[in-house]
């Protein structure tokens, strides 16, 4: 007889074995006056997990928990006095000579997050916490803490893994200690605090400053060259049939690249996260890995470039080799903060330690939530810490303030199995039940989108007693492009919704390609020229604001659209400002439109057009994008931002939008005869336009009543009564 784990209605089991270990527990999403509300949770799998009943021999009760006995009392957490209000005498004092606003928020805190964030300001501080326990709240009191102390908010550094978390902290320290005060913290991820040092000291690592980062696709292609650099060396020599196998007939091959790149890819992004080097690679006897991971280093350098794994290696290299970079970072950050320890690398973990080394260090981090651990993160983060800095203190946190019962317990019950956690922990929570989390597993992506459609109809009858509505429920994937089969789906089904982040059509090199389509269209706007100038002129962006700027300044004079300035101002009627190459770079611009033009007049087919319009956005703008450190699995999660996968679903567009387009039987007649593709194009920019408008419109008050599309990644800001997480 099979007995449920509680919290789970089991409509297909899973075997927890079968889960992989990081499948992340991080449905997150917070504001105090949501607490508790999360109601439903499913959690959807494609065919790739079997059924089987393993899972049905572990329980994972509170009680049980309970019985554990785990307490979150550091190393000399114990044994303080207490006063009746549960603070410490210590605590007492220091809160007492606080400023009032930071006093009244120390209060507010549960005695495990005072306990933390009062610590000694001179004891590296580890908080370890899962998810809604407060680590946010706490981290916050601990920064009021350092400022109380005398530390001045510019020297305070405060690492966090998304921009999106930066924000959440500096608005929540801005609350207590003033917006001015927390706008002085550096509160940076990772990336973006390495990149600004190694700009700082560009020549130190053998790069100019305006260096390029590489992301997933260029990293790709540095990859196949590398190995095509290594093939090319070796075949000069004897083809090692060992190493290649039957691979050495198609060696020359572009699929034998394409193939040998992706499993090299996986080796390079390993090696730099761990910070392996070439010579290491020789030590261990991995001849080729060595030279072909010194290859794409040697190309990198030639392309004066980085990855993204580059530039924390670079950074630890610079504190290391530098001792002048090193005093200044001492001198500039007295006192750090690392949210999200769990996330951090064996090379980020490096660079902490260096940067740390004042003992200034409070960690924050969960050893069940490692989301990034492809990254090269694994849970020795926290034993090395534990040794790095001995007189560490340790607080766990373990109440949720965010889930109900059966969320916390069923997400308990499947962390018990990760044999990789560090310590157990035992969450509690005190809010009520909620409904059962439901698991099912899918066969394929159509099975998987219509029991999502036919649960989000259940879940809105059945709420529409409680006043729930679609605006209760969330559709969460790993990445962005899993959304668009949903917003297929939910169109046809008339299920309103809305995308949330940044959503396909709102990429800028999306919007970039429209723009360029739009040019050929009549009446196209101001805006769209001044988008593809700004997509095309392959200036940087300082000096390309410059140049739109002066065209619209001349615009404005002379009372004329953007594009007629432009044309005056290129082709030298209006003397002016702008050196010659500058010259030649706009005529450049108005020559691109031209030809798109004319391609638009002559030929028929709109994908044919959006394949070359989108091959004509310069490599340099695509690479502008926003820096994305998110990687999972070896893919980047806004991997859409590579062109390739842009133009493959916007060619999908263009499939759905002739199948389903309707003419009129009288424009019939006019449109077999049209030449180009004119009307037809009209017809789709208007789709997308007005698609865009749909997905954004739940920012409106009045469009609240929509299920909401978002990523894993980009929850964090959203809460839900309903979630439906896509394992696939
Ligand atoms: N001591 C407390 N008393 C009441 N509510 C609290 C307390 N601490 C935190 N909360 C509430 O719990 C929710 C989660 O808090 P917070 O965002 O700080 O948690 P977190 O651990 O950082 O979350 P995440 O899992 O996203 O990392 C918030 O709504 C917060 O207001």
């Amino acid at each position: 007889m099979e007995t449920p784990i509680r919290g789970f209605s089991t409509i297909n089991r899973v075997p927890l074995a079968d889960i992989p270990v990081n499948t992340p527990p991080r449905f997150a999403g917070h504001t105090s006056s949501f607490i508790g509300h999360e109601k439903h949770i499913s959690v959807s799998r494609s065919k790739d997990v079997s059924l089987g009943n393993k899972s049905m021999e572990r329980t994972g009760s509170s009680v049980e928990l309970e019985n554990m006995g785990i307490f979150g009392f550091g190393s000399d957490g114990i044994g303080e006095c207490k006063e009746e209000n549960g603070l410490s005498n210590t605590q007492s004092i220091k809160i007492g000579s606080m400023p009032s606003e930071f006093s009244k928020y120390m209060l507010s805190l549960n005695d495990r997050q005072r306990e933390a964030a009062c610590c000694e300001i001179s004891k590296p501080l580890m908080i370890a916490a899962g998810p809604g326990s407060g680590k946010t709240s706490t981290m916050v009191g601990r920064v009021l803490m350092l400022l109380h102390e005398g530390i001045s908010p510019s020297n305070i550094l405060a690492m966090t893994f998304t921009t999106a978390a930066a924000s959440e902290m500096r608005e929540r320290i801005g609350k207590v200690a003033g917006k001015a005060v927390a706008k002085e913290l550096t509160i940076s991820t990772f990336h973006s605090f390495s990149l600004q040092l190694c700009r700082s000291y560009a020549e130190k690592i053998e790069r100019t400053s305006d260096f390029l980062i590489y992301g997933h696709a260029q990293q790709r292609r540095a990859v196949i060259e590398a190995v095509r650099i290594f093939e090319n060396g070796k075949s000069n020599k004897k083809i090692d049939s060992r190493i290649l196998g039957e691979e050495a007939n198609g060696i020359t091959s572009p699929q034998y690249f394409k193939d040998m790149s992706k499993r090299w890819q996986k080796f390079v992004t390993q090696a730099k996260a761990s910070g392996k080097t070439t010579a290491e690679c020789f030590k261990m006897g991995d001849e080729m890995g060595a030279t072909i991971l010194g290859n794409y280093n040697d190309i990198l350098k030639s392309c004066n470039a980085l990855d993204y794994h580059d530039l924390i290696s670079c950074s630890v290299k610079l504190l290391t080799d530098y001792p002048e970079v090193f005093r200044e970072c001492q001198e500039s950050w007295k006192a750090i903060v690392i949210d999200e320890f769990q996330d951090t690398s064996a090379m980020q973990y490096s660079l902490l330690k260096m940067l740390s080394s004042h003992n200034h260090i409070t960690i924050v981090g969960d050893d069940d939530q490692s989301i990034f651990s492809f990254n090269g993160a694994d849970n020795s983060g926290f034993d090395s810490f534990r040794k790095d800095f001995p007189n560490y203190k340790e607080v766990r946190l373990n109440k949720n303030y965010r889930s109900t019962r059966y969320i916390v317990e069923a997400a308990s019950s499947v962390i018990q199995n990760n044999i990789k956690r560090c310590r157990l922990k035992n969450v509690d929570t005190d809010n009520s039940c909620g409904s059962k989390v439901i698991i099912k597993e899918c066969h394929s992506e159509d099975a998987q989108c219509s029991f999502i459609i036919d649960k989000i109809f259940e879940s809105a009858t059945i709420d529409s007693t409680a006043k729930c509505s679609y605006g209760n429920i969330a559709i969460l994937y790993r990445r962005q492009v899993s959304g668009k089969v949903f917003q297929t789906a939910f169109r046809e089904r008339k299920i309103p919704f809305n995308v949330h982040g940044v959503a396909f059509y709102r990429k800028k090199v999306v919007r970039a390609i429209i723009a360029m389509l739009r040019t050929t269209l009549p009446g196209c706007d101001d805006g769209s020229y001044r988008r593809v100038f700004k997509a095309l002129l392959p200036s940087e962006k300082e000096e390309k604001k410059r140049v739109i700027e002066h065209i619209d300044k001349i615009s404005t004079v002379r009372k004329c659209s953007f594009i007629s300035a432009a044309c005056d101002i290129f082709s030298a009627k209006v003397s002016g400002t702008f050196k010659r190459s500058q010259l030649t770079q706009g005529r450049k611009v108005l020559i691109t439109l031209e030809m798109i033009s004319k391609l638009v007049n002559r030929e028929q087919s709109i994908s044919a057009v959006i394949t070359s319009v989108a091959n004509m956005v310069p490599q340099k703008y695509l690479l502008e994008q926003r820096a994305v450190v998110d990687v999972d699995a070896g893919k980047y999660l806004n991997e859409d931002n590579d062109i390739r996968s842009v133009l493959q679903f916007l060619l999908d567009d263009v499939s759905e939008f002739l199948s389903t387009r309707c003419v009129p039987p009288e424009r019939e007649k006019d449109l077999a005869e049209e030449k180009g593709c004119h009307s037809a194009l009209k017809a789709f920019v208007d789709l997308i336009t007005e698609r865009e408008t749909e997905n954004f419109r739940s920012r409106r008050e009045d469009n609240k009543n929509s299920v909401t599309l978002t990523t894993i990644h980009q929850v964090v800001f959203y809460f839900r009564h309903c979630l439906l997480i896509l394992g696939s």
